[in-house]
């Protein structure tokens, strides 16, 4: 059974469709890397599976149930969640943020996950910083702790690498992958195409509201979804690390079937 899931998923937001019958299912084990340009959907997608975006049609569940049927104890319990918005109203430890993340915790429970959390994200040495005084990729790293800290069934993280340095972006990948690799089922939205082919099991492409391809990474983000999707004329190469994707934008009149994302008609 898949950990999360949408099925038909169709989301309205300012008299805009947002998610148009969006399928997306990401099963206990899997890293399934979320892409696509901006405002194609993806902090949607993830809002919905978390509940906070209502659904026109369609369903969002959590460990096969609907979201919307669960209470917030329950689905708190089946997901973390990493929103992409990274202020924090108020100037508290990271310790203390990191442990809002285990609630159902006893005290020195949550605060034990939460230490752990903070020095898996390498971010030890700011326990008792207040997160006013983080720069942002500080602050970022402890946002993914408290979601770390949870330790629920699935953990979705939106631009979980979002202004963090290049060393710590594939840090929290690793971490991602093996939090997968554990059990969980990790649903990432990521910008980086290379990095999310290198570390996705699976990579799912919206484009305007809807998925246009899905698979293994470098099937999903093949030359013609490159092209039409992302604008790029790109090309993927072998490396020892692992794929590596040589793009440039199309320039203007190169090849007259490119769209950029929200044209009206769909990409194949
Ligand atoms: N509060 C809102 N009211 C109206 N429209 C919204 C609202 N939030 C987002 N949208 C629109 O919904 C669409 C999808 O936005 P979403 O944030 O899901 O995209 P995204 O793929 O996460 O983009 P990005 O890569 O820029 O973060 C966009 O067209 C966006 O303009």
């Amino acid at each position: 059974m898949s950990a999360l899931e949408l099925a038909g998923a169709t989301a309205r937001l300012g008299g805009r469709a947002v998610l148009e019958a969006v399928d997306v299912a990401v099963a206990p084990g899997e890293l399934v890397a979320l892409v696509g340009p901006n405002g194609a959907g993806k902090s949607s997608a993830i809002r919905a599976l978390a509940g906070l975006l209502p659904l026109t049609s369609g369903e969002a569940r959590l460990g096969g149930d609907a979201v919307h049927a669960l209470s917030g104890r329950e689905r708190a319990a089946r997901v973390a969640y990493l929103p992409q918005e990274r202020r924090i109203a108020w100037n508290l430890p990271a310790l203390e943020v990191a442990a809002l993340g285990a609630p159902f915790l006893a005290g020195s429970q949550a605060i034990a996950a939460a230490r752990g959390a903070l020095a898996q994200v390498e971010a030890g040495h700011l326990v008792d910083r207040g997160v006013a005084e983080m720069s942002g990729g500080e602050r970022a790293r402890v946002l993914l702790a408290r979601a770390l800290a949870a330790d629920a069934a699935a953990l979705m993280a939106d631009e979980p690498i979002a202004g963090l340095d290049p060393d710590a972006q594939l840090m929290v990948l690793e971490l991602l992958r093996g939090r997968a690799r554990a059990g969980q089922a990790v649903l990432a939205s990521l910008h980086d195409l290379t990095l999310a082919a290198r570390h996705a099991d699976r990579v799912v492409v919206l484009d305007a509201g809807r998925v246009v391809a899905e698979g293994p990474p470098l099937e999903a983000l093949g030359p013609g979804v490159l092209a039409r999707v992302f604008g790029l004329s790109g090309r993927w190469m072998e490396t020892p690390e692992g794929p590596l994707l040589s793009g440039v934008r199309y320039s203007e009149g190169s090849d007259g079937g490119v769209r950029r994302s929200g044209s009206p008609s769909n990409p194949g």
